[in-house]
């Protein structure tokens, strides 16, 4: 069975993307993996899975727009449900809701149930690594080194359905995914799962006593998976650590191979 698993090459780090899924199929099982990257429908089309690389998401939606490929992403995303796999700009994407947008709004691909605050840890100069646990890489895995450059974090988890609702104060600066019709919705998995949070004092110690957001003490949720879409705030595209890949590239095979008997 050969699996293509596509990148979106738009803007952004997907070459890096590219060379860890490689290297990451050194861990997974046995399989024929094609990797591509993703400029056109044509070639979203042949994709079995898709990774959304980090980059700057406002630039990443208007040459969506541009190429034809925002209806076919989130056709994609919440019609076909592929396994799709955002890294912080490609999160942002992924969400249905997104605070602190550029002046004008920004087009969202939507497929999680959550609203990402964009920028929450500050500006480029600020960016920082942390050793992050990840309890579905393991029991005894030892933490991953996750890199955040100007990255969102899940500040809320929306109620499925409710996605369209923000809060009044914030009406302005928040975009919205166009939602899908009710048939569409119906068949999309329901609740978010967090895989992931930074502590208030991890994100203290990296940051050098900078005070980042009240919430900070119960955690940042930096890694969120609903059905077929996971959405990582950090990027281990900037890492020599595979981990992360092998491991969805695991699941991109398992979910595929059961697709496929079913509809057989
Ligand atoms: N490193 C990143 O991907 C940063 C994302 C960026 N803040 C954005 O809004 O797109």
């Amino acid at each position: 069975m050969t699996l293509t698993i596509g990148v979106l090459a738009l803007q952004g780090a997907f070459h890096e993307h590219v060379q860890l899924l490689k290297k990451a199929t050194e861990q997974a099982p046995p399989s024929e993996w094609d990797f591509i990257e993703v400029r056109t429908p044509q070639e979203l089309a042949r994709c079995d899975a898709l990774v959304l690389p980090g980059g700057e998401s406002t630039t990443m939606s208007l040459v969506a727009a541009r190429s034809d490929l925002l209806e076919p992403l989130r056709d994609f995303v919440k019609v076909h449900r592929k396994p799709t796999w955002g890294t912080c700009a490609g999160l942002i994407l992924l969400a249905e809701s997104a605070n602190r947008t550029k002046k004008g709004g920004q087009e969202l691909i939507g497929g999680l149930d959550v609203r990402v605050n964009r920028n929450h840890f500050g500006r480029q100069a600020e960016s920082f690594q942390v050793p992050l646990d990840l309890a579905f890489l393991g029991q005894d895995a030892s933490p991953f080194p996750a890199v955040f450059i100007r990255a969102p974090v899940v500040e809320r988890l929306l109620p499925h359905h409710e996605g369209i609702q923000v809060e009044e104060e914030k009406r302005e600066e928040t975009v919205v995914a166009p939602s899908r019709p009710a048939k569409d919705l119906a068949t999309t998995a329901s609740n978010v799962e967090v895989l992931a949070t930074l502590s208030g004092q991890a994100a203290r110690l990296a940051t050098q006593g900078r005070d980042i957001s009240p919430e900070a003490e119960v955690g940042d949720v930096v890694a969120v998976r609903q059905g077929n879409v996971l959405g990582t705030s950090f990027h281990p595209e900037l890492t020599g650590d595979a981990r992360i890949h092998a491991w969805w590239l695991r699941q991109v095979q398992e979910g595929v191979q059961s697709k496929r008997k079913t509809e057989q």
